[in-house]
């Protein structure tokens, strides 16, 4: 029986020493539904031992894969593309991302008021990317400045504290089935945005959430063609097994089979391609002028 997440996370929790783990990559993944395809040799297939050698992998929050990475406490991570930012010299290992090409369901502004009304905010602090992609839509498209107050993904608790509420992942996907009962608790009609369908209709181009990163010293100790190999392995075994996957997460999340496999097979984008790059420049340069981010991360790649 393959170990579940929650499983992996307490055996993975027994940290293990320097010693012991030379030769394994340690790895910072996102613990929602969305990246599943992307792991599923870690968790599902004969593969698992064998990379069990290799890799040693445990799941948190997006914005915690970034602090991981940039704390030397991961030598991989799935990071949102926002802390290329912030963290210095990271390569990208070409082929796999979390990303959309129009309508992603889980990225979701939930607000009381209009979009070009939104005065306040209360932003999912599991996020790096959305909420740099969200100052980028009110600053660089609607020509507004709303307040960010970061904040639990407690969307009825959000709602009495500002305007609208950011929410990403699992909490965002289980709130966009269930409009009517967050309705009733906010007392009113709400209106609810796809951040990744504003940004792809505004642009053209595909939403990029996240990536696969490392530093040029967790490089020097892997082997970069098989670590490419690996990951994009992964992906391609978890997109043939899209039904296995439905079949392990409706056990574990809120929502429909059918919602989960329209959302790993239409909703959620998988490989990293040209477009995806060319887009991951244009968000970078508009959050850089914007003040979303810093200043746009020159963006290396594995080789
Ligand atoms: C599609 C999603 O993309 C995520 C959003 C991220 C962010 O906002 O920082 C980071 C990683 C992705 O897992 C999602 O979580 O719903």
């Amino acid at each position: 029986m393959p170990k579940t997440r929650n499983q992996n996370r307490a055996s993975t929790g027994q940290r293990l020493s320097k010693l012991e783990r030379v030769g394994r990559l340690r790895i910072s993944a996102i613990g929602f539904l969305n990246p599943a395809p992307l792991l599923y040799d870690f968790e599902h297939s004969a593969k698992r031992e064998a990379l069990a050698e290799r890799y040693d992998i445990h799941y948190t929050l997006p914005s915690n894969c970034a602090h991981e990475l940039a704390e030397g406490e991961a030598d991989l991570g799935l990071i949102p593309i926002a802390a290329l930012a912030t963290i210095p010299d990271l390569l990208i290992v070409p082929g796999c991302t979390i990303a959309s090409l129009r309508r992603v369901r889980s990225i979701q502004i939930v607000s009381r008021v209009p979009l070009d009304q939104i005065r306040t905010l209360a932003a999912d602090t599991s996020s790096r990317s959305s909420v740099a992609y969200a100052k980028v839509l009110f600053r660089h498209f609607l020509g507004t400045d709303p307040e960010f107050r970061p904040h639990a993904p407690l969307v009825d608790t959000m709602l009495e504290h500002a305007d609208a509420a950011l929410l990403i992942g699992d909490p965002a996907l289980i709130a966009s089935e269930s409009h009517p009962v967050i309705e009733m608790h906010a007392s009113q009609r709400l209106y609810w945005y796809d951040v990744a369908e504003e940004w792809t209709t505004r642009t053209g181009l595909p939403w990029v959430a996240a990536i696969w990163a490392l530093s040029a010293e967790a490089l020097a100790q892997t082997n970069a063609a098989l670590l490419i190999d690996d990951l994009n392995a992964s992906r391609d075994a978890g997109l043939a097994h899209i039904e296995d996957l439905v079949a392990h997460w409706k056990k574990r999340i809120a929502v429909s089979p059918q919602i989960i496999r329209t959302y790993l097979t239409e909703n959620i984008h998988y490989v990293l391609d040209e477009r995806c790059v060319a887009a991951m420049k244009h968000f970078f340069d508009l959050a850089a002028a914007t003040g979303a981010i810093p200043q746009a991360p020159e963006l290396r790649f594995v080789e």
